[in-house]
């Protein structure tokens, strides 16, 4: 909850407003009862129109007045917790999108998008009933109460005795409430997560006829996920049937002993009246405190799973060095590393037993030189991508980039230094123009001679219109070696100084990989490449070359050198050629 206070504290000024005009609209219908009674057992007895009349308007005015303060009320508590939703949702973006690899994969991105959504959702309800329902509720419980005391003493006790009974329950359902609402959102996460899965791996669905076998993936945990909501559903009821039935035995109370009392001669009739209408506001306000707690139990469970990403403890810690610049652009220095330092999932490798990554790599590179990296999959190619621009810390060993570690760079200052291709990577519903510039403001020569040396040019010349061409979500109306040319081109653009391509020319046939990458060297001579491939033509003309095997480095020189001195490169090659 303190998130959400934290949250709301910026806009402090329109909330209290809020609050004070909710304040103001549930005060004045508390009156309405009272000016009943007293219709009732003064007014109307004195047989008076005028007075009558007045009194009528009176009250008319009342409900009107409350009415309009509740609408008002709770147009602005709406406003506000919109405000402090998005505020929510952005900072949990910014987090996201600067979270290290290895947080990411603790919080997993199905987990990430249902905290960006349904629990901001929750908290944005949460901020809403803290303005309206948790000003109404308490005010007319404990408003109706007062109100009552003032009225007849005696009858008011009835209702008093019961106060204890009815707010315990709520607080005890309510402590339960938090940690089932904690694992609805788990379940949640699941359902986003094969809802996501499915939805990007519609195609080998539907082409491997997997449909009824998803079908049933999803429908098991969407039941889970229905089943845990439905506990703490049923749960977080029980209050309601409870108090009601409390209520109605007290209401039978207030009118035997409210009959007596008039009987008496101690009250009039209108109290008795006026008390039934309060008991109802008090029905509501106990009610109104269930439906709080049962709000604010979510918005709380969805609060912790918020705050955990906002605190995450990843900040980019730039460490102090005193360099001196190096002969060598690009080094790394007996470079090991697991992933799932975060999580149980430590030295778990899909389709490897070794408890490393990379083990004990070192390889230097001179500025503008060309580095091909090939091995089989799974080998830790991607990782040395991952470790040089420092999605992850290294376990072991040094990176540097001219002489200085890579965790002595300030983040935008390294990252500002590559232009990268990864392997399946995104392409924006925009045109390809604004897909390739990336909103970095490149020059349209530059993107233009960009779409030229990718290759891309080949078959943007022949769109109507060119450049302005709409790309689909994730490039769906482009051939998988038009994207893959489109993406060369962005990473191009900028002239980065270290151009990295994973993986970047599978779909291209031979001619246009080679063609492409005769351009690159020759149009891009000041970058140093890194092009990680599983064809050796692709790699063969750099000027180095590092064969992986398990994590390890099992061979690294030119072609030539590689074709006397590593067996396992002679072979891919006879193997790929022939
Ligand atoms: N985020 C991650 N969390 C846990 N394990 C990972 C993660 N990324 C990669 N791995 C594991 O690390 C190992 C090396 O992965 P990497 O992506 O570097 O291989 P690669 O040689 O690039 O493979 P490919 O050629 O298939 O792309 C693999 O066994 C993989 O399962």
């Amino acid at each position: 909850m303190k998130l959400i206070f934290r949250y709301m504290g910026k806009y402090k000024g329109a909330i209290f407003l809020a609050i004070f005009i909710k304040l103001i609209g549930t005060m004045s219908e508390l009156t309405l009862p009272y000016i009943l009674e007293y219709m009732i057992d003064t007014v109307v007895p004195s047989k008076n129109l005028g007075q009558v009349i007045l009194w009528g308007l009176l009250m008319f005015a009342a409900s009107v007045f409350c009415r309009q303060f509740n609408v008002m009320a709770n147009k602005k508590a709406i406003y506000n917790a919109h405000k402090v939703s998005y505020d929510v949702r952005g900072d949990l973006f910014k987090k996201t999108a600067n979270l290290s690899g290895d947080k990411f994969d603790e919080f997993s991105l199905p987990s990430l998008i249902s905290r960006m959504t349904s629990d901001s959702y929750n908290v944005q309800s949460a901020v809403q009933q803290l303005q309206s329902l948790c000003v109404r509720a308490p005010m007319m419980l404990f408003g109706g109460v007062v109100m009552t005391l003032f009225m007849d003493f005696h009858l008011a006790m009835i209702l008093i005795i019961m106060l204890p009974f009815l707010i315990g329950i709520v607080l005890i359902v309510s402590s339960k409430g938090i940690p089932m609402y904690t694992k609805v959102q788990q379940k949640l996460d699941t359902v986003v997560r094969i809802m996501r899965e499915n939805i990007t791996g519609i195609r080998v669905v539907k082409a491997l006829s997997k449909t009824d076998y998803e079908k049933r993936r999803f429908s098991d945990a969407n039941i889970e996920m229905a089943r845990s909501d439905v506990k703490a559903g049923t749960v977080m009821a029980i209050p309601g049937p409870f108090m009601q039935m409390c209520l109605n035995i007290g209401l039978t109370l207030v009118v035997i002993y409210g009959a007596k009392r008039v009987d008496d001669g101690l009250i009039q009739p209108g109290v008795i009246l006026a008390f039934l209408t309060y008991f109802n506001m008090i029905t509501m306000g106990v009610m109104g405190l269930n439906r709080i707690f049962m709000s604010l139990s979510k918005a709380s469970a969805s609060a912790d799973r918020i705050d955990s990403v906002l605190s995450a403890d990843d900040e980019w810690v730039q460490e102090k060095e005193d360099y001196a610049d190096s002969s060598d652009f690009i080094s790394f220095d007996n470079v090991s590393f697991s992933y799932g330092k975060e999580s149980k999932t430590k030295g778990a490798f899909a389709g490897g037993k070794r408890e490393k990554a990379i083990d004990g790599i070192s390889f230097s590179l001179k500025k503008g030189e060309s580095l091909g990296i090939i091995g089989p999959t799974g080998c830790g190619k991607t990782t040395i991508i991952n470790l040089l621009m420092r999605f992850y810390d290294v376990d072991e060993g040094v990176i540097r980039i001219n002489g200085r570690k890579v965790s002595s760079f300030d983040k935008d200052e390294l990252r500002q230094l590559f232009g990268v291709v990864f392997q399946n990577d995104m392409v924006f519903k925009d045109s390809l123009y604004n897909n390739i510039d990336f909103g970095r403001g490149i020059s349209r020569e530059e993107i233009e001679s960009a779409v030229k040396d990718s290759l891309a040019y080949d078959y943007i010349s022949e769109l109507e219109k060119g450049l302005e061409y709409q790309a689909d979500i994730k490039g769906a109306n482009l051939s998988g070696g038009q994207k893959q040319r489109l993406l060369v081109a962005r990473a191009l653009a900028g002239r980065p100084q270290i151009l990295i391509l994973d993986d970047s020319s599978s779909a291209l046939d031979y001619k246009t990989d080679a063609a492409m990458r005769r351009a690159i060297r020759e149009n891009h001579k000041e970058s140093t490449l890194i092009l990680i491939a599983q064809r050796v033509s692709s790699v063969m003309g750099m000027d180095k070359i590092m064969v992986m095997d398990n994590g390890r480095c099992i061979g690294f020189g030119s072609h030539n050198e590689l074709m006397e001195s590593c067996s396992v490169y002679r072979e891919t090659y006879e193997m790929q050629t022939t």
